[in-house]
């Protein structure tokens, strides 16, 4: 009885002190969690910050920062900031050091890391990856003859005026304009030597050079897409060339674009059952293109910008092209619609339409006359044959580079890497339509190849194409400056996709929808490690993989002390 009373006391007791040590236990774990937080977390996330220090190498960054990132850690910050994980995107050991689930584990641990950076901070992960050293390589100086235009002199000016009078022309007829012209519409303007004085697409053809279209820092640029964006549309007419509709609009201030309509949902992949040269070419892409070309650090694409038309008052109205007016009609739905005269889609079956006459359209900075700029058109060596059923002699003929390479422009100079430059961003935008480039003939064969035309990009997230990635597989040669670029921003700090999202979002579009959909930037991502494990394949078997563009800089310490 006694026993029976003293067990049941001490049970009591026992009970007692068990319930007394939970308590303390939950408030402790409240204590921490709501007083002492950062606490429980700082001492390895503050180190895991000094990771901010952008770098390139994504297997030895890896291994700095990993003992300072806990997987718990991790998870904790990814949670704090409501994210998915991430999809598993290491595919490759770029530098082949460690193991694929190593560097994958330690790349995920600093996923977490980089988007804390990011977003704690504030900062702006397309700002830091344009303040890198690969970015702000320095340039030799330009002379006069690395400019596709220039102002005349006052001689030269003089000596053209008195030789035959010219008008119209800013540039051919020397170095002050005015427009005489009573068009309506147009500005009044008064166009001297000074640069204030111009328009910014006037800006932009002044600043084209012999390497690059466009200096990424000009403040020009943003005007020139703003301009895009908000000028009044003056006249539209269709513009002749390649195989699907596209017009020709000029603005009040004598700018023209070329502008590319909305022709299917953001989102609506490229039929499985289509051929590449029947696909519908995309707004977005013309103008996604342009942003990975920048973020690339190529600048070889004119300038593109989003914007919404009224079909009605911008063309419709505006047009003096009878051939296109003639196909406006008014759809069942209320829409105003037309389709133009083309080789492709351009049908009553294939309209285009406003809702009811709201468009979204891509308008992209027209090059400079070739009147005055006349420009060389390239068969690409890699083109397909656009044949249903006949294969390129490329994809025969696994030797077919070494043909290439000493054949005439491709045995000397940068025109080769050029070419695999523009394989690599056809590759991560799963364009296959490159038949063609071009390259402004002033400038010889020692200059950039312009990437013209890429409406036939991002048609497919779900698929990759390799065979676009052909140049480099059979080359087997890139540029460092591109590989160490590749590098950059296949590391979590930048991270492709994170960077294009950032870039694409300064476009007016993105307010209608993002201009690339999650499933197409992840596929960026997916498909730069493709690349660099391609380069890596090269690696192992070949020496002379890659191309030292960086000849006059410690590469060397761009990779390691960024
Ligand atoms: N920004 C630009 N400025 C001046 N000319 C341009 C510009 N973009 C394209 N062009 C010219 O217009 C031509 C037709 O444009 P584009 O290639 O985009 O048409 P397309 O219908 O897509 O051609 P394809 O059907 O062959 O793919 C190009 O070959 C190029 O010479
Ligand atoms: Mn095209």
């Amino acid at each position: 009885m006694v026993r029976r009373n003293l067990g049941q006391s001490t049970r009591s007791i026992y009970m007692g002190l068990a319930s007394i040590s939970l308590t303390l236990h939950i408030l402790m774990a409240f204590f921490c969690l709501s007083v002492l937080q950062s606490a429980c977390i700082l001492p390895t996330s503050s180190s895991s910050t000094s990771s901010s220090v952008p770098r390139i190498d994504p297997v030895s960054h890896a291994s700095s920062s990993s003992s300072a990132s806990s997987s718990s850690n991790k998870q904790q910050t990814n949670h704090q900031h409501g994210e998915r994980q991430k999809p598993n995107v290491g595919t490759f050991d770029h530098k082949g050091n460690g193991s694929f689930n190593e560097d994958t584990e330690k790349e995920k641990k600093l996923i977490g890391a980089g988007k804390m950076i990011a977003n704690e901070r504030g900062r702006s992960k397309l700002k830091e990856l344009f303040k890198h050293s690969l970015y702000n390589l320095p340039r030799p100086e330009l002379q006069q003859y690395d400019w596709l235009l220039r102002l005349k002199t006052d001689a030269e000016a003089e000596e053209t005026e008195s030789e035959e009078k010219t008008k119209g022309d800013p540039i051919t007829s020397g170095s002050d304009w005015q427009s005489t012209s009573e068009e309506e519409g147009y500005d009044k303007v008064t166009w001297t030597r000074e640069k204030e004085t111009h328009p910014p697409w006037l800006r932009f053809h002044l600043g084209i050079s012999r390497w690059e279209l466009y200096d990424r820092k000009d403040l020009n640029l943003a005007q020139l897409t703003h301009y895009l964006a908000t000028q009044r549309i003056l006249g539209a007419v269709q513009k002749k060339g390649g195989t699907q509709l596209k017009l020709l609009v000029s603005f009040p201030n004598y700018g023209q674009a070329l502008l590319k309509p909305m022709r299917q949902s953001r989102d609506a992949e490229t039929d499985v059952n289509l051929f590449y040269f029947s696909d519908f070419e995309r707004h977005n892409a013309e103008i996604a293109a342009f942003h990975l070309d920048r973020v690339m650090g190529f600048n070889r694409i004119p300038p593109v910008v989003g914007r919404l038309i009224n079909v009605t008052k911008d063309i419709r109205e505006t047009t003096t092209d009878e051939r296109l007016s003639r196909t406006f009609f008014t759809s069942p739905a209320g829409n105003v619609c037309f389709y133009g005269q083309c080789e492709y889609y351009c049908s009553t079956e294939h309209p285009v339409c406003g809702r009811p006459d709201v468009l979204e359209v891509s308008l992209a900075t027209m090059l400079p006359d070739l009147s005055l700029a006349p420009r060389r058109s390239w068969r690409s060596p890699w083109r397909r044959s656009y044949s249903r059923t006949k294969l390129a002699q490329w994809e025969k003929d696994p030797a077919y580079c070494d043909t290439v390479k000493t054949t005439p422009p491709y045995n000397r100079g940068t025109r080769l890497v050029d070419l695999i430059d523009m394989a690599v961003l056809d590759f991560l935008m799963s364009n296959m339509d490159r038949h063609h480039y071009e390259t402004f003939e002033d400038f010889g064969n020692e200059t950039f190849l312009l990437h013209l035309d890429n409406g036939r990009a991002f048609g497919r997230h779900s698929q990759d194409e390799p065979s676009i990635l052909a140049p480099l597989a059979q080359c087997c040669r890139i540029r460092r400056s591109t590989l160490l670029r590749l590098r950059l921003l296949s590391h979590p700090d930048f991270r492709l996709s994170d960077v294009m999202r950032e870039s694409l979002a300064q476009d007016p579009l993105t307010a209608m929808a993002p201009l690339l959909s999650e499933p197409h930037l992840s596929a960026l991502n997916r498909r730069l490690e493709t690349v660099l494990g391609v380069v890596q394949t090269c690696q192992d078997r070949n020496e002379d993989v890659v191309y030292n563009d960086l000849d006059q800089y410690d590469y060397q310490q761009l990779e390691d002390n960024p």
